[in-house]
């Protein structure tokens, strides 16, 4: 990369924002060129901008009105097309920025999409074009020059939740006086291969990577100032993959980080009282970037070739900025799944392979060990792995976090109802399968925690992967407990008393013989899904989860769908009650864990289940190419052919058998 000078680049002092730039966040996206392998134009998305006033929104749209029935519009600031390159989005984006860093204010520009979206050709650049990095340390040298201050730069890599210093971790930061110097160390660091890498002697795993750019104060009574820059690991739904160990641990940590920082985006954005900062170690560290009177950039990455992962990043940027703009949907008549566009779906949790089948939680709970390490979050989750809802769910989610979560995950269910009601559903999954032991949250969407209104319905999901389900064949509670203790153990954050009380033993033997059960019927639908089993909650468990968590006492309890729906909580006393309900949810972990095979098994697999043939197989295959994720719901088996009578007449056959 040749040496820059601002004045080549068009960076000197004359080159003002044209537009108002006093909004806190702004989020646009660009689609980035084509590569010599890939031709051209992108006919995917249509970007609308506004004639005349360059305040107003741009909208962007998927889907192609001719073929499709269903069209998916976001709006963003604004959306840099392929002929747009980073001098242009540096000089009406990120030199706006600049201006507020010798005003004090401190500014993170944040590159993020999915995999091969042009992140890294944004914030670093290539030999061609120096990227946005690059072109703000050139003309932050500029201005430090004329007025006497200086500047010093450290390069991070946050991988697998840990964080590397890559420049000099002796140093919290690294004086640079020319552009050639930082280049040097800037891409000295970037390429350079990383500790954990190292040690697994490769060079090809996700992380997140930052710059931060210190700007020395003129005086003592002036704080220092930062200028950050994120280019984030690509986002990928690791469903497509048959991700195992570490890369699907990775996956999952990458796509969390991912959430959490829109997570706080959102909460900046919408002025929340609450900013969940803690839910990464990423916005931990740019905390202070993040919030108070800093300024962000939110550049969401889009591949030009049409990338279900590139639109479903844009729903949640378009999301983020809730608030400001709202998603625009234009469903026709048909509303299928088979034509549902791609951006409807949000990927599950993919941790654990657990199914949920009940109400979403607000606020959730996690205490996971994963190589050997364990960490307690508590989150609120607007943007989230898990954000799947079933029809009836959405029904009965009428409050206003029903259309945050209906836009989360692309659908185009808007709700316009605002009430304030919200819920708090802490959910546990406890997982047992050979190389970890976790237990995860049933990850679910969530709302505002700061709401004072709110349902607490905890439940517990035992999750066993076959194999293990058939090999403990009612041994769960020890096994559960087991796994607790090692928790407890490792954690300083979990009480081992509440923890090892959270299972209800007068619950265990019933839960064992369901156990088994759903292990036997569903082995011949299951090849590799793990098997789900709810527990019921009471309110023991309840306080122990509140105590936990800390989640405060709802005000007003709220009835939540799924067990709540139908009794109070502690109300299920009496065996038959608690019998009633283990029924109900043992059904619903058969819909879903069916659904799931729909989705997800092969072919033959598809054809060994009752009323589906060769023909409904290759359907299903069909529909899954257009949707990852077609069958959400029963009604959805709608778009195989099959009516409500047929589903529904399989379905108590599928049940049936669990006891034959
Ligand atoms: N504006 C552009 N014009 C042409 N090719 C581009 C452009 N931006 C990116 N590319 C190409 O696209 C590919 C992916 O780019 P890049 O590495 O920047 O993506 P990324 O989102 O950072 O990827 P990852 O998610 O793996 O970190 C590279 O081959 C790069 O050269």
């Amino acid at each position: 990369m040749e040496t820059l000078t601002p004045r080549r680049h068009g960076l000197d002092n004359t080159t003002r924002p044209r537009l108002n730039r006093s909004k806190k966040v702004r989020v646009v996206a660009k689609i980035r060129g084509f590569t010599d392998l890939e031709a051209g134009p992108a006919n995917w998305a249509t970007v609308r901008k506004p004639q005349g006033d360059e305040s107003d929104a741009v909208t962007v749209s998927f889907g192609d009105d001719q073929s499709s029935s269903r069209k998916e519009s976001y709006k963003l600031d604004y959306c840099y097309e392929q002929n747009e390159g980073n001098e242009m989005i540096f000089a009406r984006e990120v030199k706006p920025l600049i201006e507020g860093v010798f005003d004090g204010l401190n500014a993170t520009v944040i590159a993020y999409g999915a995999r091969g979206s042009g992140k890294t050709r944004v914030i670093q650049g290539s030999d061609k074009e120096p990227g946005l990095a690059v072109l703000a340390v050139a003309e932050i040298l500029y201005r430090v020059e004329e007025i006497g201050r200086s500047i010093s730069i450290s390069v991070y890599e946050i991988s697998q939740d840990h964080v590397y210093d890559l420049l000099d971790p002796k140093r919290p930061a690294v004086p640079v006086k020319s552009i050639s110097e930082f280049e040097k160390l800037y891409l000295a660091g970037y390429i350079s291969c990383k500790p954990m890498q190292k040690i697994a002697n490769e060079c090809t795993h996700r992380s997140h990577k930052g710059l931060i750019v210190h700007l020395s104060s003129p005086s003592e009574t002036v704080p220092m100032c930062k200028m950050n820059f994120v280019d984030l690991a690509g986002y990928e739904d690791a469903r497509r993959k048959s991700s195992e160990g570490l890369n699907l641990i990775e996956s999952t940590k990458v796509n969390k980080s991912i959430y959490a920082l829109l997570n706080v985006v959102y909460a900046l954005n919408a002025n929340e009282n609450h900013v969940p900062y803690r839910e990464s170690k990423l916005t931990r560290l740019l905390q202070d970037s993040l919030g108070g009177k800093s300024r962000i950039l939110m550049l969401t990455c889009l591949n030009p070739s049409f990338c279900q992962d590139s639109a479903y990043m844009m729903s949640l940027a378009s999301r983020s900025c809730q608030g400001v703009y709202r998603t625009v949907s234009e469903t026709a008549k048909k509303t299928k799944s088979s034509t549902r566009p791609m951006v409807l779906s949000s990927p599950k949790m993919q941790l654990t392979g657990s199914v949920s089948t009940s109400r979403k939680p607000q606020m959730q709970f996690s205490i996971k060990k994963a190589n050997g390490v364990a960490t307690v979050i508590k989150q609120r989750k607007l943007f989230d792995e898990a954000s799947h809802l079933t029809k009836s769910e959405k029904k009965s989610e009428k409050a206003s976090f029903s259309s945050d979560i209906a836009s989360a995950i692309g659908s185009s269910v808007q709700q316009e109802d605002s009430s304030p009601l919200r819920a708090i559903n802490p959910q546990e999954t406890i997982v047992l399968d050979k190389s970890s032991v976790s237990v995860v949250p049933v990850d679910t969407d969530s709302a505002s925690d700061s709401s004072p209104l709110g349902a607490i319905n905890p439940q517990e999901t035992v999750v066993l992967d076959k194999e293990q389900a058939e090999e403990n064949h009612g041994e769960v509670t020890p096994a559960i407990n087991n796994s607790l203790r090692t928790l407890s153990e490792e954690s300083q954050n979990i009480d081992k008393e509440n923890f090892n009380s959270l299972i209800n033993k007068d619950e265990s033997p019933l839960i064992s013989t369901q156990l088994q059960k759903i292990s036997e019927n569903l082995k011949s639908l299951m090849s590799s899904t793990p098997i789900c089993i709810e527990f019921p909650p009471n309110n023991d468990t309840l306080s122990k989860v509140q105590a936990l968590t800390d989640i405060e006492e709802p005000k007003t309890p709220i009835q939540s769908i799924g067990v709540s729906d139908r009794c109070e909580l502690g109300d299920m006393n009496s065996p038959w009650e608690k019998l009633n309900m283990c029924g109900s949810e043992v059904k619903k972990s058969y819909v879903q864990n069916y659904l799931r095979l729909l989705n997800t098994g092969s072919k033959e697999q598809l054809k060994s289940l009752k009323g589906i043939g060769e023909k409904r197989a290759s359907s299903i295959l069909k529909l899954r190419e257009e949707s990852p994720e077609p069958f959400k719901e029963l009604d959805d088996l709608k778009a195989i052919k099959l009516s409500a009578k047929q589903i529904t007449k399989m379905m108590k056959m599928g049940v049936g058998d669990i006891f034959n």
